[in-house]
């Protein structure tokens, strides 16, 4: 008991003289520049407290207070964040090569081999291979294509399990069913099969993606890491070991199936990773770890985001029958009377890209994106910034500004879109759901093709309502902030048939 008091005296007298060494924190002004304006931060926690459950929302205010560009400390790392279009294309497009980096966080450690995923790794010439390959081999166009038969049979089974619930009057746990079907579709395109006995694959995801998500100490305030006071290190360290077991069964079997001549495995995505690493195109090795780092990148980025956002669409279009009754109209005048959508119909669908736009500005799924990181010193609008300094882009804020978005900012109403050239693209800096820039998001178009097909073909086969007589108001729509913003409870719903 006497050591432990003596230990926390000390810390805090190590932070109180840090903190006064950092007065008003480490972006503050250098001699001859302005300071950047935020609150005043605590000692060794800097503004840790002003966080909350929900930091994208408790940002939101605190900018709508100390402006666009403000200045905090998360623990030691200085950090900024911003709120504004304006803010957000100086740092993601006219300064984006001094922003493109990512800081260092126990779960890239732990869980990408020592940052070795794209999403954790620094900006450097290895990102560049990984980014290179992700979007010339594995993500192109024409890969992305060449999956839509499977897309198509895991859609079909979750519509043939949707037909059996309606046949018996059930309610159903949409959030369930779009969770299996985004990492069935998911882990088909990685492994090539949607289920494998051997081990609970999602059980382990879902775990990594809590800890991913979670607020570790030891990334904000490194001096008390070895301490590991949550215990996240700990676990980090446990389920990077469980996954990376079972990629290693992955690739030893496909290399077994790749001796044995077995081509059924040749359009996977791990199959193209190792026929780069026995062909490297790359200026950089590719192997074993690397491989396993960019199928992680892959599962990380595809699941929880293409799965969250489907979510949120079916939640708001169950408070606006109005506007699913629309996108119903849209896809029958588009489809007829067949049963399944085709991919290429999506592109005719114009409502619901609306849709799917309002949705994203709601309830963006990277709500604060991932942060970036300075690489060197520079000025900004008259403000010095350090190297190293966290970037939070509040993605979140953007879409909530009323003077982009007008007075009814809140309200879900996609007819906003119409008229507007706003895209998902990353080139309109008041809606960022994909990010910008270098950094943006290599999963862009699959993402957009899970979530729209997804959703259409929900709609187009069934019609929609709330459980248990539920009017609106009772649905609940709260949030719960991790690597994307989920919905705090699971979305029930009842189907019935409908004829298109
Ligand atoms: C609705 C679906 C999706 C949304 C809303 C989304 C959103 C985002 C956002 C906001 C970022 C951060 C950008 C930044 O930091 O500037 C990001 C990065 C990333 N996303 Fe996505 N994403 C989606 C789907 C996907 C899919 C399907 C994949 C892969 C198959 C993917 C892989 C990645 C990767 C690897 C990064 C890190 C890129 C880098 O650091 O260079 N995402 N995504």
């Amino acid at each position: 008991m006497h050591s432990n008091i003596i230990f926390a005296i000390v810390i805090v007298l190590i932070g109180t003289i840090w903190w006064l060494i950092h007065l008003r924190g480490a972006a503050s002004a250098k001699r001859g520049h302005r300071a950047l304006p935020g609150p005043i931060g605590l000692p060794i926690i800097g503004h840790l407290h002003l966080l909350g459950n929900l930091p994208h929302r408790s940002l939101y205010k605190l900018s709508q207070k100390y402006g666009p560009i403000m200045s905090l400390r998360l623990g030691t790392s200085p950090t900024i964040v911003v709120s504004s279009p304006a803010a957000a294309e100086l740092i993601l497009k006219t300064h984006d090569n001094v922003f493109a980096n990512r800081p260092e966080f126990q779960a890239g450690k732990y869980l990408s081999y020592g940052s070795k995923a794209m999403a954790f790794t620094k900006y450097n010439t290895y990102w560049r291979s990984v980014r290179k390959i992700t979007s010339t081999e594995l993500l192109s166009p024409a890969m992305i294509n060449s999956m839509a038969w499977q897309r198509r049979e895991e859609l079909g089974l979750l519509v043939e399990s949707l037909k059996k619930a309606v046949a018996a009057g059930d309610v159903v746990d949409l959030s369930q069913k779009v969770k299996h079907l985004i990492q069935d579709m998911t882990w088909r395109m990685v492994f090539g099969k949607s289920t494998d006995k051997r081990f609970d694959l999602s059980h382990i995801i879902h775990e990594a993606a809590k800890l991913v998500g979670s607020f570790n100490i030891a990334d904000c305030i490194p001096f008390l890491g070895s301490l590991d006071l949550q215990g996240i290190t700990r676990r980090l360290k446990v389920v990077g070991q469980e996954l990376d077991k079972i990629l290693e069964i992955y690739l030893d079997d496909h290399e077994g199936d790749a001796t044995n001549g077995n081509k059924e495995l040749d359009r996977d995505l791990l199959a193209v990773l190792l026929s780069l690493q026995k062909n490297p195109t790359s200026t950089h090795e590719i192997g074993p770890s690397h491989i396993k780092a960019i199928m992680l990148d892959i599962i990380f980025g595809a699941i929880d985001t293409s799965q969250t956002t489907i979510e949120w669409s079916m939640s708001e279009l169950l408070l606006h029958p109005r506007v699913m009754r629309l996108v119903q109209e849209e896809i029958k005048n588009v489809v007829g009377e067949r049963e399944y959508l085709e991919e290429s119909e999506l592109s005719k669908l114009e409502y619901l890209d609306m849709v799917v736009k309002e949705t994203l500005r709601l309830h963006p799924a990277g709500p604060l994106m991932i942060p970036h990181e300075s690489m060197e010193d520079i000025v900004i609008d008259g403000y010095y910034i350090p190297k190293k300094t966290r970037i939070i882009v509040n993605n979140w804020g953007l879409g909530r500004d009323p003077k982009v978005w007008s007075e009814n900012v809140d309200e879900f109403y996609p007819e906003r879109f119409i008229g507007s050239n706003i895209d998902f693209r990353g080139k309109d800096f008041q809606f960022l759901p994909f990010g910008s820039g270098r950094r943006g998001c290599p999963g862009l178009q699959l993402g957009l093709l899970n979530v729209k097909l997804v959703v259409a073909q929900l709609v187009h086969g069934f019609n929609w309502e709330l459980p248990f007589g539920m009017n609106a108001d009772e649905l609940d729509m709260d949030e719960i902030f991790g690597v994307s913003l989920l919905r705090s409870t699971h979305l029930l719903a009842k189907p019935t048939s409908r004829v298109p």
